[in-house]
């Protein structure tokens, strides 16, 4: 029986590896994204995952899910952008979804890769970029958070971010567990006040730099978050470990903090409900955009068994909307 579990546990790291390794190969979405039969199959797929390409879909979905009682966060899906042109396109659309935002009068959150407007082209353009997305978001009572990239780039967006929130305060940085610098980044960052997003880390990473899924980790989960609790952070606890979120939530003096839970969108709803019924604060992260593929093989990656899900997606016709089965009854 334990050589069977070790088995499967051994093709499961494997698939995700691999998976992962999929959605590095430009060869194989270049053939996907020119091939419309493929293109439309895989986009039922990432239904699940992704509200769909344009702005609209993702804020009918946000609001559905405010009406259900969800706070939402909102990623216009990009990253590694290298030409001027792009950077500047994904700041445009950053801006109108800022914007169009606040004149629905939704209150929410919008995510970004620092290095989807410019990061990679000049740290000046992104900190330029995210000082104007500061402001507009200011003025549109919207909140900016800062997603974390793979560890090649920690450096210099926590140097953006600092720069950045010393002149927008409200500007929120996801910090990764997975990382070994992270408790040394926490120490000397978070402040009362901060708005922190703590995730595990999505990225391979050396195991000279970084911790893999591990009781160690979840440790280091639970130290990074107790610390920004005693600090009197904004904190969101973002995993879908329900283990870890268990444990999280029974950490007593809270006062002083703000905790709540946020989730991505088609991942884990049941779990969702389950905790807006315990009363706890759920936020919901939404992602639209043309660019869903890589995003798609994430999702898939991190858990494989979501392979069986898109194949059923693919071929099992019609299926219900995923923002129904957030619905709190
Ligand atoms: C709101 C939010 C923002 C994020 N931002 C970043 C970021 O900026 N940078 C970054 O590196 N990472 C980010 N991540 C991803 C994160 O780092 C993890 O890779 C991802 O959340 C999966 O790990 P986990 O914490 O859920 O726990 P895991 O230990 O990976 O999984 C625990 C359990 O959760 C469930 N689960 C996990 N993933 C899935 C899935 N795809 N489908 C179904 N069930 C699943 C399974 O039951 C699994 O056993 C973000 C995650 C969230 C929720």
């Amino acid at each position: 029986m334990d050589q069977m579990i070790e088995r499967e546990q051994r093709l499961a790291a494997q698939a995700t590896a691999t998976l992962k390794a999929i959605a590095r190969r430009p060869d194989i979405k270049g053939y996907i994204e020119h091939n419309p039969s493929s293109y439309a199959l895989l986009q039922r797929a990432a239904a699940r995952y992704v509200t769909g390409e344009e702005r609209s879909m993702a804020l009918e979905v946000a609001n559905q899910l405010i009406s259900y009682d969800y706070a939402v966060s909102l990623e216009y899906i990009g990253e590694n952008t290298v030409s001027l042109a792009a950077c500047e396109q994904a700041q445009q659309e950053l801006a109108g979804l800022i914007v169009e935002m606040g004149e629905q009068g939704m209150s929410g959150r919008v995510s970004l890769d620092l290095s989807h407007i410019g990061l990679l082209v000049d740290r000046e353009l992104a900190l330029r970029h995210l000082l104007q997305l500061g402001e507009l978001s200011q003025r549109c009572t919207i909140e900016l958070f800062i997603s974390m990239e793979e560890s090649a780039k920690t450096e210099s967006i926590l140097e953006v971010y600092r720069q950045a929130v010393e002149v927008y305060p409200l500007i929120g940085i996801t910090l990764q567990a997975q990382l070994n610098r992270t408790p040394s980044d926490a120490l000397d960052m978070l402040a009362p006040g901060t708005r922190v997003r703590i995730v595990k880390g999505a990225f391979e990473e050396l195991d000279t730099i970084a911790l893999s899924r591990s009781a160690e980790l979840d440790e280091r989960y639970k130290e990074l978050f107790e610390l920004a609790v005693q600090r009197g952070c904004h904190i969101s606890i973002a995993t879908h470990d329900e283990a870890l979120i268990n444990s999280l939530l029974q950490y007593e003096s809270q006062e002083a903090a703000s905790v709540e839970l946020e989730l991505l969108y088609g991942i884990r709803p049941e779990l969702c409900v389950k905790l807006r019924k315990q009363g706890y604060p759920v936020r919901i992260y939404l992602t639209y955009g043309q660019e869903w593929y890589l995003y798609l093989c994430h999702r898939i990656a991190e858990y494989p068994p979501n392979l069986f899900q898109a194949l059923v997606d693919i071929v099992g016709g019609q299926q219900e909307a995923p923002v129904l089965q957030y619905h709190v009854t």
